[in-house]
């Protein structure tokens, strides 16, 4: 499959090594001019699960985009939540009616800006469960593995969602399709949303979380906020099965993990994606009248310390 690959940071580096292996033709895009020029001296190099892998994948700027040459199958979207309408606004021509866009970024609406830009009939969402790190420009840490669950938006799009899939199996990522993918989202949202902002905070990794004594009731919180204001939305979340998902990953592999928010504030001091997840919930609370404390609480130490660490 002609796959293009929009934010070639850790998870789209991921992907677009693991999809190449398997024999796909894939380009990268991204916004990062030394990651650019690293990938292209050097190739896209990655520490993969201790195995030192080298791909030479092609790699634009938004700026470059009409070098890119025929369109895309498919275009996943890899930036961060808050980079996404800037770069679907930069890459519009390479975005035809018959380009399918497959969204796996964590948080709740991307829907809503990438209607602006792709026929629904074409858009897949979905949320993803493996991870990645930068130690560098061009240089990527991938450690253990993960799942993917995705779904069409409109019923339109199932046929080229089930190539989607079997494209993804054949690279190892472990696909499922989804029969319910607003579920999956706001399941995948309630492990960001306990995970991402707490490890931030307390500058810890996933497996440390999990350890103290106040986990369990501070995820057990979180998840009953967000299930609050799901249920409004139509989504009724299984608190007690999301619990034990999310408890899981504090003895799993993934426990050594620095979710990608503590790895944009507290390792790189740049701004997280705090307001598409605790704080959309937050948001969304109060346009529903429905109190969410720990939600609103997170959402604004995560600003707080996003200023105080002078993150960009
Ligand atoms: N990392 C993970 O383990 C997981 C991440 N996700 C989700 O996947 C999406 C992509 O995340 P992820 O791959 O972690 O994002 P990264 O931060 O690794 O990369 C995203 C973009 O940020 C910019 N960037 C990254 N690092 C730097 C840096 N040091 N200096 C300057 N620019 C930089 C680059 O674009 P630009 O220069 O244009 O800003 C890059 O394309 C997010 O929605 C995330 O929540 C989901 C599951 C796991
Ligand atoms: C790996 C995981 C699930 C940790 O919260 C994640 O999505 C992230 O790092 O953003």
């Amino acid at each position: 499959m002609k796959i293009t690959i929009l934010g070639a940071g850790g998870m789209g580096g991921r992907f677009g090594m693991m999809l190449h292996q398997a024999g796909n033709d894939i380009t990268l895009v991204d916004g990062w001019q030394a990651n650019i020029d690293a990938i292209r001296q050097d190739g896209l190099q990655a520490d993969f699960n201790g195995q030192p892998v080298t791909v030479k994948l092609p790699i634009y700027s938004p700026e470059e985009i009409d070098q890119i040459g025929d369109h895309a199958d498919l275009i996943i979207a890899f930036t961060k939540s808050n980079q996404l309408a800037t770069m679907f606004e930069a890459v519009k021509p390479i975005i035809s009616e018959n380009t399918y866009v497959l969204c796996l970024l964590n948080g709740i609406g991307h829907e809503e800006i990438l209607k602006n830009f792709v026929n629904i009939d074409h858009l897949i969402l979905g949320i993803t469960m493996w991870t990645a790190g930068m130690t560098g420009p061009g240089h990527l840490s991938l450690l253990g593995d993960g799942n993917i669950e995705l779904q069409n938006f409109t019923p339109a799009g199932k046929d080229f969602t089930l190539q989607v899939i079997d494209t993804f199996e054949k690279a190892g990522l472990n696909p499922a399709y989804s029969e319910n993918v607003k579920y999956s989202i706001w399941r995948k949202a309630c492990v960001n949303g306990t995970l991402n902002g707490l490890c931030s905070l307390l500058e810890c990794n996933i497996g440390e979380l999990g350890k103290t004594d106040v986990a369990e009731p501070m995820l057990r919180t979180i998840i009953h906020e967000f299930a609050l204001v799901a249920a409004h939305e139509g989504v009724n979340l299984d608190e007690a099965e999301v619990y034990q998902h999310i408890a899981a990953t504090f003895t799993a592999e993934i426990a050594a993990h620095y979710p990608s928010m503590y790895q944009d504030l507290v390792k790189n001091h740049r701004l997280t994606e705090i307001d598409f997840i605790n704080g959309a919930v937050w948001q969304k609370g109060q346009n529903y009248n429905i109190a969410t404390p720990y939600c609103a609480l997170i959402t604004q130490e995560i600003h707080a310390k996003e200023q105080i660490l002078g993150a960009k």
